[in-house]
């Protein structure tokens, strides 16, 4: 049996990974959503809000959800996308990758002919998501099912849990183009060798690299983050003023948290008749070993460890 699925308090499906040397995860149906990753040691590595005021139609704040954002041709359906807001499925035939059986994975599918999933366009969305030892493995995939070409934009949004966000800094988006969503979406050019948190940050850095390590300098801890397919990253942190805007978020969440997305925004995918679309994203942690302070960037970006 690869995972097991029990129905949690709100009497919504939970599929739970675990795997041998003791990591697990746990996943909604609802929205198709990460919701726990917990290393061997039982520790949570992806933040949750602390306020357990949560209620459908939105999606939990927190954890990994997909945003598979609006058609490019078709204006705005939600702001970020509808597929964190439903109910998928399980996917009994993730075809053209292999099977997933007996492995610590499962395969969700969430189809645009649902009774509730009038959308203008008609697709398959399907995600695998895998755990092994010290790893996180998400990848979406969306196949055309339509009769016409259509384009559209994607995250995965994952809700990095960290000790403190005044002591985290970011490698790999350094010298990169960046959206600020904060300026109105202008463009600027990243100055700083490394990215660090002192108020509110919402940036889409373009065309950043494969690889980007997230540095807990208090936990002693980095996360990589490996992508494909979705070149572009977002950076987010609403920082006290605006968290306390958002009913979700507990006051002090925002320094437990730190939103590092995978994405395609600034070229927007296009998928002809049943044409797929196959993204992959990889976290893993690694134990940050301190020299002055600092990590060697060249170890974390490039798995010199
Ligand atoms: O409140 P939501 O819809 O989950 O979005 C939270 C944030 O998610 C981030 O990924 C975006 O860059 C922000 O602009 C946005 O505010």
């Amino acid at each position: 049996m690869p995972f097991n699925i029990y129905h949690d308090k709100h009497g919504l499906p939970r599929i739970i990974l675990t795997e041998p040397k003791g990591s697990s995860a746990e996943v909604l149906l609802y929205g198709g959503q990460v919701v726990s990753w917990k290393n061997e040691r039982k520790e949570e590595l992806l933040f949750m809000s602390s306020k357990g005021n949560w209620k459908q139609p939105k999606a939990i704040r927190g954890g990994i959800s997909s945003c598979f954002l609006r058609f490019g041709d078709l204006g705005s359906l939600e702001q970020y996308g509808f597929t964190r807001n439903r109910m998928w499925s399980l996917d009994r035939d993730p075809s053209p990758l292999p099977p997933s059986d007996n492995q610590s994975s499962v395969d969700l599918i969430l189809k645009s002919t649902g009774v509730d999933l009038k959308t203008p366009r008609s697709f398959e969305f399907r995600l695998r998501i895998s755990i092994s030892p010290g790893k996180l493995i998400l990848i979406p995939r969306v196949r055309n099912t339509d009769n016409k070409a259509f384009s559209f934009t994607f995250a995965l949004c994952n809700y990095l849990s960290v000790s403190d966000i005044s002591e985290v800094r970011i490698e790999g988006l350094e010298t990169l183009d960046y959206f600020d969503n904060l300026m109105n979406r202008s463009r600027f050019t990243e100055q700083a060798d490394a990215i660090t948190f002192d108020g509110e940050i919402d940036r889409v850095y373009l065309r950043s690299p494969s690889k980007i390590a997230i540095i807990d300098h208090e936990k002693k801890r980095t996360f990589v983050l490996q992508k494909n397919a979705m070149p572009d990253a977002v950076v987010w942190n609403p920082w006290d003023r605006k968290g306390k805007t958002l009913p979700d978020l507990g006051v002090d969440d925002y320094k437990f948290m730190i939103c590092m997305n995978s994405a395609a925004i600034e070229n927007p995918i296009v998928l002809k008749p049943s044409e797929e679309w196959k993204g992959y994203q990889e976290i893993s942690t690694v134990s940050s070993s301190y020299c002055s302070g600092q990590l060697d960037p060249l170890k974390v970006l490039y798995g010199l460890h």
